[in-house]
């Protein structure tokens, strides 16, 4: 069997052009969502992601703002920043890169975050209304996966669901949102034992244990549905997954690709959720 590809391109097209018509609606009302996207010291490979971010902002309209900071920024002006960007009205969406340099502490920074314009969904007020089902701003990766797989009809409902990984920003959310959409989920990870025989019982595997290539055929039971969420650049500058793409697509039934699957999707739902933010913070839903 050749697996057919789930095109995470064409999905994010198509929701961006819903998003248009939502943008313009919300003009006529006199407002204009805006997203702040902050980014501390040089790492090339976040300011490539910094860079579409912004591009996809001027695409749809909305108002959008980079601050590129330096690699010894402390993390008492980052904090200040961020209760700036908090209080500023014509900011709905506020996105800190990560990782962030050493010196500064992550959760201090995310917690700063207002939860009402936290976009990626980390802050651990969001995760936690997710987890009990309570309207919340998703994380972006776990609902592009989700959206992938409603757009191509794969059904989640009933499901055995495989996940492998458990990061805070992938494995567990994704799991906790397959979970809600019905299917029966298993996590795997680095101390699992018998990863193999676990996943080969799989209707759909989700990939998101960052090391290159690492899912081939062994572990797909034929017929299977398989994202894959990794993002590794290789020594020669490419991009990969963590599925073996070539190989596993010959025993699947759908398949997404690195690039051009779950990637395009992240930053869709990053402005799905500007827009939502910008709906909720002005009383229109
Ligand atoms: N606070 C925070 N929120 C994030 O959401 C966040 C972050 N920090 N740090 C880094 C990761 C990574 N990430 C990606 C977004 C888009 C693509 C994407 O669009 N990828 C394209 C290709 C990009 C390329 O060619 O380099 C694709 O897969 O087709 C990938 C990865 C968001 N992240």
């Amino acid at each position: 069997m050749t697996a057919s590809l789930m095109n995470g391109k064409v999905v994010a097209q198509a929701m961006r052009e819903e998003m248009k018509q939502e943008v313009q609606k919300l003009q006529a009302a006199g407002i204009q969502p805006g997203l702040a996207v902050v980014i501390v010291g040089e790492d090339p490979a976040s300011q490539v992601y910094v860079n579409s971010k912004h591009k996809t902002c001027l695409e749809l309209g909305y108002y959008s703002e980079v601050h590129r900071l330096p690699e010894d920024t402390t993390q008492e002006h980052l904090l200040e920043l961020v209760g700036k960007l908090n209080a500023q009205s014509n900011i709905h969406g506020i996105l800190v890169q990560l990782p962030l340099p050493k010196h500064i502490e992550e959760k201090a920074i995310i917690d700063a975050i207002a939860v009402e314009k936290d976009v990626d969904g980390f802050h651990p007020i969001s995760v936690g209304n997710m987890i009990i089902g309570d309207d919340s701003l998703l994380p972006c990766t776990p609902a592009g996966v989700i959206e992938l797989l409603k757009r191509y009809d794969v059904e989640i409902a009933g499901k055995h669901v495989v996940v492998i990984g458990r990061s805070n920003i992938v494995g567990k959310p994704v799991s906790l949102l397959l979970q809600r959409e019905h299917a029966t989920v298993t996590m795997c990870h680095s101390r699992t034992t018998n990863m193999k025989e676990l996943t080969k019982q799989a209707d759909i595997l989700v990939v998101a244990i960052g090391k290159a290539n690492f899912v081939d055929r062994s572990f797909v039971k034929p017929g299977a549905v398989v994202i894959d969420v990794g993002v590794n650049r290789l020594d020669n500058g490419k991009l990969a997954g963590d599925v073996h793409f070539d190989d596993v697509s010959e025993v699947s039934s759908l398949i997404t690709p690195v690039p051009g699957g779950v990637g395009p999707l992240t930053i869709t739902m990053l402005m799905h959720n500007t827009l939502k933010a910008a709906k909720s913070i002005h009383n229109l839903e």
